[in-house]
């Protein structure tokens, strides 16, 4: 099957694939709730000084939580399903690394469409740390491969990262916001050509381009 890298009429529903759908409206609140105290819970293990004792007592609470919660573990690959009001349907896995709304380690970056592209807020703690006080190299390349992947995604050309490459410009500071955005570029082929880059007080700390390549799906 060929695939041409323009947008697709219709996202096949990825039950069809053998994959659980969630519908984002159907996320607890309680669990987005519990994902960002895990979120607080991993930047204060990160950066504890308690004692043993009270470490040995807390990594016991956190054993018996862990053996609780993963008693009705959901499939990985799971993925969520977002109804906008204008009709359109977006896909996107549900633990994804960065965006993911109930994976504790994902900041998460929401990215909303703005100015023929996507644009995202962002604030990331000492957990996403590399030199001193600054995101880790590999997290920024993380981010913006998200977000060039998302901006291929919602102009409706979906595909995977074959090339990525990173600009680092300015040192990106943690516990400061940080403005995401991404654009598609250009189409060749199966190749959608996109740009992004990440800001702080207005400045690119860091910039990125890919090519998407568009898969075809079975059937
Ligand atoms: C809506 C959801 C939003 C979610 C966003 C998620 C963001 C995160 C995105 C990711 O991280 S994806 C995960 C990381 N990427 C991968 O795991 C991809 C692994 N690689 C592959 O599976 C294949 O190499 C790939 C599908 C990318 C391409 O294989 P194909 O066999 O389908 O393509 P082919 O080799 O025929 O090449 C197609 C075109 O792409 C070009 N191409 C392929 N690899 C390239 C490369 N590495 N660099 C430059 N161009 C490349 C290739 O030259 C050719 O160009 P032409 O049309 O001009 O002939």
């Amino acid at each position: 099957m060929t695939v041409h890298a323009e947008p697709v009429a219709e996202l096949p529903d990825p039950a069809d694939y053998g994959l659980t759908v969630v519908e984002a409206e159907a996320l607890p609140a309680e669990l987005i709730a519990l994902v960002d105290q895990v979120r607080a819970l991993a930047d204060a293990v990160a950066h504890t000084e308690a004692d043993p004792a009270e470490l040995a007592e807390a990594g016991a609470a956190v054993a018996a939580l862990t053996e609780r919660l993963g008693a009705t573990r959901r499939m990985t690959g799971a993925m969520l399903r977002q109804r906008h009001p204008d009709g359109r349907i977006e896909y996107n896995t549900l633990t994804n690394l960065v965006s993911g709304p109930v994976n504790p380690t994902a900041p998460p970056l929401e990215l909303t469409e703005a100015d023929g592209g996507l644009r995202g807020e962002v604030t990331l703690n000492g957990t996403y740390q590399g030199p001193p006080g600054l995101v880790h190299g590999g997290w920024i390349a993380a981010m913006l491969d998200q977000a060039l992947g998302a901006a291929a995604g919602v102009a409706g050309m979906p595909g995977l990262t074959a090339n990525l490459t990173v600009d680092y410009r300015k040192p990106t500071p943690l516990n400061a916001p940080l403005t995401v955005t991404s654009r598609v570029t250009g189409t060749e082929r199966r190749k959608v050509f996109v740009s992004a880059e990440i800001r702080h007080n207005g400045e690119i700390t860091a910039e990125g381009t890919a090519i998407m390549v568009q898969i075809a799906l079975p059937g």
